[in-house]
């Protein structure tokens, strides 16, 4: 599907731009299969965005949350994504702890990990190896190197297409992260991304012509909705 790119003029319109959207795919999802499924993304720019979406009086019974990459540290670790998500929203909300499904840091061994929550992923999705469940939401932020999620450049990850979790890395720290073919899986993909600071890395990834191994975020090209939100200062040499 083409991608819908908004530009917010900051960042306070940017998180209720993309809060706007989700709750709107939570109404959908909920009403079409009594379930609504999100992952979500690390980083900072999220934080606000899950601090709004806390305030929300939702049917948490009925939301399911992932996320598309985590840091290979424990969830008390301040790096962890699970840790930074579950102090800005899951915490502040009454959702079922089984409602909650954190990618498995404690195994020693990223790849083992990896593999353990790919068959969590399959079971709860009730798919076979190498079927893509669609998740109905997954966000998504970028760096300013073009990596999205923890798929970084010119990383193994991003060879592997027949996986739906792989062991990602940025230098020596070792990630796990949702695989490209994964995420395009998802009925509605979102990438947020503020900041002047990612505007190299935009001018590559919205390129006609690029490579994708070096600007991993191109590798993203969802069948399902898709959608580009930038704050001002991210977008400013782009037309929305
Ligand atoms: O684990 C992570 O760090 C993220 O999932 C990563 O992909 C993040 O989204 C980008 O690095 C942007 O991070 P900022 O929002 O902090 O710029």
């Amino acid at each position: 599907m083409t991608k819908k790119i908004e530009i917010l003029p900051d960042l306070a319109g940017l998180i209720a731009r993309s809060q706007q959207i989700i709750l709107s795919k939570i109404e959908t999802a909920i009403q079409e299969r009594g379930i609504f499924t999100i992952a979500l993304s690390g980083g900072s720019t999220p934080k606000p965005l899950y601090e709004a979406i806390a305030s929300q009086n939702l049917p948490w019974d009925k939301i399911h949350v992932f996320w598309g990459d985590e840091r290979y540290v424990p969830s008390t670790h301040p790096d962890s994504n699970e840790k930074m998500a579950r102090q800005a929203w899951l915490d502040r909300v009454n959702i079922p702890a089984a409602n909650i499904h954190a990618m498995p840091t404690l195994e020693g061994n990223p790849a083992t990990s990896a593999a353990k929550h790919e068959q969590e992923l399959q079971a709860f999705f009730q798919v076979k190896p190498g079927e893509f469940p669609a998740l109905d939401v997954i966000l998504l932020g970028m760096g300013d190197d073009a990596h999205t999620a923890s798929l970084f450049p010119g990383t193994e990850a991003l060879k592997v297409t027949d996986k739906l979790v792989t062991v990602g890395n940025k230098d020596s720290s070792q990630r796990l992260t949702f695989t490209y073919p994964f995420i395009n899986a998802a009925r509605c993909v979102m990438f947020v991304v503020a900041g002047a600071n990612k505007r190299p890395a935009l001018a590559q990834v919205f390129a006609p012509v690029a490579d994708d191994f070096t600007y991993p975020s191109r590798l993203i090209k969802p069948q399902g909705e898709f959608w580009w939100l930038l704050d001002g200062l991210a977008g400013s040499e782009l037309k929305s």
